[in-house]
């Protein structure tokens, strides 16, 4: 279960395990996420080209992260996201399963949610210390203050919403240990009002509410070509450049 393509298996200490668990999934894009498209775009084998890297492709940001609740689409959308950029792709709830050799509802049963919020955040100090890659955060990830503050820092966060109808849609046939109860959807409603202020602190937000996958990362990409833009444009101002915390696209 846990050897990786080559076979190996992996360490048994958690910071080797970590580091081994990013250069597997740093490897290439791996399985598409539930619900995305099966073929990926011709360019991409299981390597991403070696002109991702090269400043030959333009893209808007060679870094991005995706936040936001429970089945707003953080999985499928960056996953997607990472294939239209030709960035890697790292799946934060994904890396802690290879990490702890558990599945999320499991950690939550067996470990106790305080064990997975802190192995979410160091996955948070690692994947921002990566290059070239689309992030796709657990739903919770982005309320911790430390978590934010150091994604905030590293580039520009994309959170997708959705209504509370669409998420339980979404997710009612799959287990989130938090959604588990005997009226999901008024739990979907309660925690999502609950998060609401702090999900409004991201960068750039993006409805997914019936709306096809390929527009809303084509939407996603042009808001991003915009914050780019702003960004460029302040970094040319120089020093009388309006206070950094403004931020774009909004
Ligand atoms: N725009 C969309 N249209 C239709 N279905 C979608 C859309 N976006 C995501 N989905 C589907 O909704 C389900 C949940 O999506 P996904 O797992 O990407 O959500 P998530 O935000 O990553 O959730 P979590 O926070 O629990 O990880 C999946 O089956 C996915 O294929
Ligand atoms: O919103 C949350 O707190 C969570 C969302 C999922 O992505 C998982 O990270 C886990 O189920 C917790
Ligand atoms: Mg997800």
């Amino acid at each position: 279960m846990f050897s990786d393509a080559a076979g190996e298996p992996p360490p048994t200490d958690r910071p080797a395990r970590l580091e081994w668990a990013l250069s597997t999934e740093l490897r290439g894009p791996g399985p598409a996420p539930e619900g995305a498209p099966v073929t990926p775009p011709a360019e991409d084998c299981r390597t991403l080209s070696p002109m991702f890297s090269s400043g030959l492709i333009e893209r808007p940001v060679s870094w991005v992260a995706l936040a936001g609740f429970m089945g707003t689409g953080k999985s499928r959308i960056g996953w997607e996201l990472s294939r239209a950029l030709a960035l890697h792709f790292v799946d934060t709830d994904k890396l802690i399963t290879r990490v702890v050799g558990k599945s999320i509802p499991e950690v939550f049963a067996q470990e106790g949610e305080g064990y997975f919020r802190a192995c979410e955040h160091e996955v948070v100090r690692r994947v921002t210390r990566l290059e070239h890659a689309v992030i796709s955060l657990g739903g919770g990830t982005f309320i911790n203050e430390d978590n934010r503050h150091e994604l905030l820092e590293r580039g520009p966060v994309v959170v997708l919403w959705a209504s509370p109808e669409t998420v339980y849609q979404r997710t009612k046939h799959s287990d989130r240990p938090l959604l588990r109860a005997e009226d999901p959807l008024s739990k979907i409603r309660t925690l999502m009002h609950e998060r609401e202020p702090v999900y409004r602190q991201g960068t750039i937000h993006v409805h997914s509410d019936g709306r096809p996958s390929e527009e809303i990362v084509e939407e996603i990409i042009e808001r991003l070509w915009a914050w780019a833009d702003v960004q460029q444009a302040w970094a040319d101002a120089g020093p009388e450049r309006p206070e950094l915390g403004e931020r774009a696209a909004d």
